[in-house]
């Protein structure tokens, strides 16, 4: 780390700044159980691929709903942790953000369900 003396700022390096976002994997990991779910479920999904031998599209729609998935809600951690600091009172506006943060989480839920179920569905009907 180094000091920038015009603004007074920190400025990090690549791999300081990298080591920060590996930190907040690893605190979104342990402190949210969300997140340990997604993580879970995402294992469940992709030994499911494998055993159906999924195409390289269909790999790349369920790779970017698993992804997606686990990004929105980190991102939804991190606005309610931003929330929690700035007040600790109730305001409606402090609502509102982590109900449009939780609302964003349900909408990505739901289309990456519907993609599991238009790829998975036709496999499992075939397989029984
Ligand atoms: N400061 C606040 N002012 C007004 N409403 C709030 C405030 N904090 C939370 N709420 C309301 O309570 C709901 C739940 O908030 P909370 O912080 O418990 O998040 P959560 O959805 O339970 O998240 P998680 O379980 O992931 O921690 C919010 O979606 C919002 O509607």
């Amino acid at each position: 780390m180094i000091m920038d003396l015009k603004d007074n700022k920190r400025i990090y390096t690549y791999s300081e700044t990298f080591k920060f976002a590996l930190e907040g994997i690893r605190v979104s990991i342990l402190k949210e159980k969300n997140i340990r779910f997604h993580l879970l479920f995402s294992v469940i999904v992709i030994v499911l691929a494998i055993i159906f031998n999924l195409t390289q599209t269909e790999w790349l729609f369920i790779l970017i709903a698993i992804a997606g998935m686990i990004v929105v809600e980190m991102i939804n951690t991190a606005i309610e942790r931003v929330v929690d600091l700035v007040t600790d009172q109730y305001h409606p506006l402090a609502g509102q953000a982590k109900d449009i943060a939780a609302g964003a989480v349900l909408i990505y839920a739901i289309f990456s369900v519907i993609i599991g179920m238009i790829i998975f569905i036709p496999k499992i009907l075939m397989f029984l």
